[in-house]
């Protein structure tokens, strides 16, 4: 039995007054029901709706009972799979929180979405959701950790991220490509995930902002803290340099206990500490920060939540947080 959970996006929209769509109203069984003629003779499927969200209004207590529901599904050994329905726009940020929850999934765990609601000429609603029923029931998608199904393409939450904010190749892996492709009813994995080790998590999840650095920008990380972050990702310049006069700044957040990592805003490859100049990595890590090596932001953040959510990931942040962010290394 593959259980279906559903948390709204424009896989699950319905064409609203004005004619754009409201993202997230139909409810699983009615999201099954269009796609049953292409299911075939496909695995047995379980309901249930969970969310109706259009994805950028997840939270961290989204996530959690989302994460809650897996969890407790998986312990039922009725469950084969499970496959997640989720808005694009925030979909890799559940996958990868998933990843860092959930470990190596020897009972796949399957994300998935569309660019157009089904609704709309040529969507990519139905094929994407048969996809993720068939790789979420394939044996040959067990232990490879959570992934995310999506045009044909079987991509490591580990990996993926929205390349397109309209195109029904909405997802890439960059730097890397799929795990695996769809083939018709044939699934095709050349490649096997790293899966990163499940990190604990605490009730709740602490805020952390992320703060994009561009050239000349000022740093609004005084005010932030101020106004209760708990943590900060900062979003650099290339292999993690911020403008020279973010570093004090940077070295006040450290002294005042609140931790911060620096991602690359490139979109592809690792943050490294390759210049000695102000404002370069070697400087911002000097002052207290943290390389997260090649996570997004987005990535980053997550993480970090999810580290400070226990009292003793709080206390050993800083060696768990770059653990955690350099996974994919050996
Ligand atoms: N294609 C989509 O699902 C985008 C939508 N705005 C969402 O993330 O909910």
């Amino acid at each position: 039995m593959i259980h279906l959970l559903t948390t709204g996006g424009t896989i699950a929209s319905t064409p609203g007054t004005s004619g754009r769509n409201v993202a997230g109203a139909l409810p699983a069984e009615a999201l099954l029901d269009a796609i049953d003629a292409g299911l075939d003779a496909g695995p047995a499927v379980h309901t249930e709706s969970l969310l109706q969200k259009p994805s950028n209004a997840i939270n961290g207590e989204d996530l959690c009972r989302i994460a809650e529901r897996c969890e407790t599904r998986l312990a039922d050994p009725s469950t084969d799979g499970i496959v997640i329905t989720h808005g694009t726009d925030t979909l890799e940020d559940t996958a990868w929180f998933l990843q860092q929850v959930l470990g190596d999934c020897p009972r796949p765990v399957v994300v998935t979405g569309s660019q157009r609601a089904l609704h709309e000429r040529g969507s990519d609603a139905p094929r994407n959701l048969v996809d993720a029923l068939r790789v979420a029931a394939a044996t040959g998608s067990r232990g490879q950790g959570v992934l995310v199904v999506f045009d044909e393409a079987i991509h490591s939450a580990s990996l993926v991220r929205k390349i397109s904010s309209y195109r029904l190749t909405g997802f890439g892996s960059p730097g890397y490509g799929p795990v695996g492709h769809i083939d018709g009813t044939i699934l095709r994995y050349p490649l096997n995930a790293r899966i990163p080790t499940p990190i604990p998590r605490g009730p709740t999840l602490p805020r952390v902002d992320i703060v994009p650095a561009a050239a000349g920008s000022a740093c609004p990380i005084d005010a932030l803290r101020g106004d209760g972050a708990q943590g900060l990702i900062i979003d650099a310049l290339g292999r993690g340099q911020v403008p020279p006069d973010w570093v004090p700044t940077i070295a006040r957040a450290h002294a005042a206990g609140c931790p911060v990592a620096i991602t690359s805003s490139t979109g592809s490859g690792p943050v490294a500490e390759v210049y000695e100049y102000p404002g370069s990595l070697e400087r911002v890590i000097a002052a207290g920060a943290v390389g997260a090596d090649a996570l997004s932001a987005r990535q980053a953040r997550l993480l970090l939540m999810l580290v400070l959510s226990t009292p003793e990931g709080a206390a050993d942040w800083r060696a768990r947080f770059a653990t955690a962010a350099g996974w994919s290394t050996v």
